[in-house]
């Protein structure tokens, strides 16, 4: 099965830069999380991998070989971003109908289906529809396109509550019937966080993150309790956050500790979800 490489792959605009020397391996059937704060460089990365832009530096490669004017690569990824590859006046169903021409083989039975729950008109215009039906028109032909590589930059834009629902199922779905790689790139932390199995979070033009989403939350706490007690006892690990409440505080470590021997009577160790351990890693700060 493929990979792709990404290899010490620097981005500048102008004298800034974007992402430094970056280096990271997506493998084949695995969904991953490329998180990152408000203008990281998520996007800029996606654009990259699938040669929507060029790296200042470094490369990225396809199966071994460079994805730039590359079409085997160009036939097993597919981006969907915000930025519309669609000419003005496209139906809905002309999308499919794309999607079918480029990559071959989409699932129609799938995407008639979706169409259907999701209560979209085929024969609608995608730009006449409302903001998160045209969402929703690109997430189906980015869940029934055949790439082996599915990337979704924001996939939730303009998305009701029950909407994201329904599409963090249908990604389940397709994605047990038929395993694929999935990259979502999404700032709604908490309700990925069942579904991603790897974690990317890109912060300082870097990968502070890229390992297990569940290795990370092995390793991620808060220590809460009367204060001078906590901090007797996280003296020496690497905080990366804390809060005062009265006499009661509350650090939060992203370091593998024994959570029952820092443990008291008076003192609580508890595993933190990733959004916390997100913003701890990005912003302690703001805890
Ligand atoms: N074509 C461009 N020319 C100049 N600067 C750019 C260009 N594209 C992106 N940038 C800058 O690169 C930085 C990263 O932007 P990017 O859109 O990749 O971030 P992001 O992590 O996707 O952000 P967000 O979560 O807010 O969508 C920003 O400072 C942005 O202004």
């Amino acid at each position: 099965m493929a990979t792709i490489k990404i290899k010490q792959v620097t981005k500048r605009f102008g004298r800034h830069v974007i992402l430094d020397n970056v280096t990271t391996t997506l493998e084949a059937g695995k969904i991953y999380g490329l998180l990152g704060r408000n203008g990281a460089g998520k996007s800029t990365l996606l654009n990259l991998i699938n040669d929507r832009n060029f790296a200042t530096s470094g490369e990225i490669l396809f199966d071994g070989e460079p994805i730039n004017n590359n079409p085997a690569a160009r036939q097993q990824m597919y981006l969907m971003s915000e930025t519309n590859m669609y000419p003005k006046r496209t139906r809905v169903k002309e999308l499919f109908k794309a999607a079918d021409r480029g990559y071959g083989d989409f699932d129609f039975t799938l995407a008639h289906r979706l169409t259907n729950e999701f209560g979209i008109d085929e024969n609608s215009m995608v730009d006449n529809l409302s903001t998160g039906l045209t969402t929703i028109a690109k997430l189906i032909t980015a869940l029934c396109v055949k790439a082996d590589f599915i990337f979704l930059d924001e996939p939730t834009l303009g998305l009701d509550a029950s909407h994201r629902e329904m599409f963090y199922r249908e990604l389940l779905k397709t994605y047990e019937r038929r395993p694929r790689t999935f990259v979502l790139s999404t700032h709604l932390i908490s309700e990925v966080q069942n579904l991603i199995e790897h974690v990317i979070i890109l912060d300082n033009r870097e990968f502070k993150v890229d390992q297990p989403s569940e290795e990370l939350l092995a390793q991620a706490f808060a220590i809460s309790g009367p204060t001078a007690e906590v901090d007797a006892i996280t003296k020496e690990l690497p905080i990366l956050g804390s809060h005062e409440i009265g006499h009661i505080k509350t650090v939060y470590v992203v370091q593998p500790i024994d959570a029952m021997q820092l443990a008291t009577s008076s003192v609580t160790v508890k595993h933190l979800d990733l959004q916390t351990t997100f913003i701890a890693l990005t912003d302690g700060k703001e805890l």
